[in-house]
């Protein structure tokens, strides 16, 4: 019997790799096309031309399935400049292995259909069916700011998350590299030290390997580290104070006698390396009572994590809920770390939060 979801994984695994590709063109050049959005974030070059990518891959395996994606394609049908300059990307940006590349169904065949497959990602999710929720670059704020992001991509079926992947050209290929939250000396160089994909099929195990630019490149099995003196855990957070309490999430360090200080990091990155024990902790408290986090901000980190053996809540304790539309409506806050440990971070965010019983 084929494993379970092994196409889905294969095809989100080398379309998150030729997507990270047109990203890391993007991240060194001085002009990334950064235009704002209606609720004033930032959006560039790479995250339209990462998202077209992708979804050109998912519509040439599995026309039927629904799709939620962070951006959409009005802004560049109004602007013919910015279009083009994201067509030029998406034209010339492949996988260097050819059969790779055919795997993913080609070339998308001119500008009008890139749009077209970026407005692909508006569905409105939701419990019923086979729902895909990418986040072409997770962090732009990072991006912009030359750290951390992440190309994220997660396959729901009913709901619930069957395959992450989670591309970080700028993390580490070691896992076993300290945490910290550059990326890495100017010594470091893409090619030679930086760039992992993570992925994890539900029930199979979560995995680390080096971001290639052609095939996939051999994988290692990660698991979260096992904390046994929480003094000396190490714990991440949003750099964007405005994306979690970080005087909150000081307390809670304080309350669990963890004497280092935070580990601030862009992106879905944290995920990834919580579930390669780089990290041990991840804090995201909220910073508004109204404000609903993204499913492509979670999604596959969620499933890499927790089949890496660490538990993933929200500040209540409950798992995140993928089934309720294009945000986890039903959650406030993440909290993950090794399942071990993951009651008493809880005990001690409730007693901060106020939410202890
Ligand atoms: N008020 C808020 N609270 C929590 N997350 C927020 C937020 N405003 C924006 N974000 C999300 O934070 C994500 C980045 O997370 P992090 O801080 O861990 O890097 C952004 O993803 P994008 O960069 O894809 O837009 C955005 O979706
Ligand atoms: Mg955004
Ligand atoms: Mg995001
Ligand atoms: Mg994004």
């Amino acid at each position: 019997m084929a494993t379970p979801y092994a196409k889905e994984l294969e095809v989100a695994q080398l379309a998150v790799q030729r997507a990270a590709r047109l990203t890391k063109r993007v991240f060194h050049e001085k002009a990334k096309g950064t235009v704002s959005k209606d609720d004033k974030s930032p959006v560039t070059i790479g995250d339209f031309g990462a998202q077209a990518l992708i979804i050109a891959a998912l519509r040439h395996h599995f026309p039927s399935d629904e799709i939620v994606a962070e951006e959409e394609a009005a802004q560049l049908r109004a602007d013919a400049p910015l279009r083009d300059q994201i067509w030029e990307l998406v034209r010339t940006t492949r996988l260097d292995d050819a059969d790779a590349e055919a795997f993913l169904g080609g070339a998308i065949p001119d500008a009008d259909a890139m749009l077209d497959l970026i407005d692909r990602g508006s569905s409105q999710g939701g419990a019923r069916g086979r729902i895909w929720a990418i986040d072409p670059i997770d962090g732009t704020k990072g991006f912009l700011r030359g750290g951390q992001y992440a190309v994220c991509l997660g396959l729901m079926v009913d709901g619930d998350v069957k395959v992450g992947v989670l591309g970080c050209p700028n993390l580490p290929v070691d896992d076993a590299a300290p945490l910290t939250a550059d990326i890495g000396g100017a010594h470091q160089t893409d090619e030679e030290g930086r760039g992992v994909l993570f992925s994890a099929v539900q029930g199979q195990g979560a995995t680390s390997r080096p971001l290639g630019a052609g095939a996939l490149r051999e994988a290692k099995a990660i698991s979260v580290k096992p904390v046994t003196d929480l003094s000396s855990a190490t714990f991440c957070e949003s750099v964007e104070s405005g994306h979690s309490n970080q005087s909150e999430s000081a307390q809670i360090a304080q309350k669990l006698n963890i004497t280092k200080p935070s580990v601030r990091m862009d992106s879905q990155a944290k995920y990834g390396s919580l579930a390669r024990g780089a990290g041990d902790i991840y804090l995201r408290l909220p910073t508004s009572k109204t404000y609903q986090e993204k499913i492509w901000d979670h999604a596959a980190g969620d499933l890499i994590v927790r089949e890496a053996g660490g538990q993933v809540t929200d500040t209540t304790g409950s798992r995140l809920d993928f089934s309720v539309g294009r945000t986890l409506a039903s959650n406030k806050g993440v909290v993950a770390a090794p399942a071990a440990i993951h009651g008493q971070v809880i005990k001690a965010v409730q007693e901060v939060l106020g939410l202890s019983k």
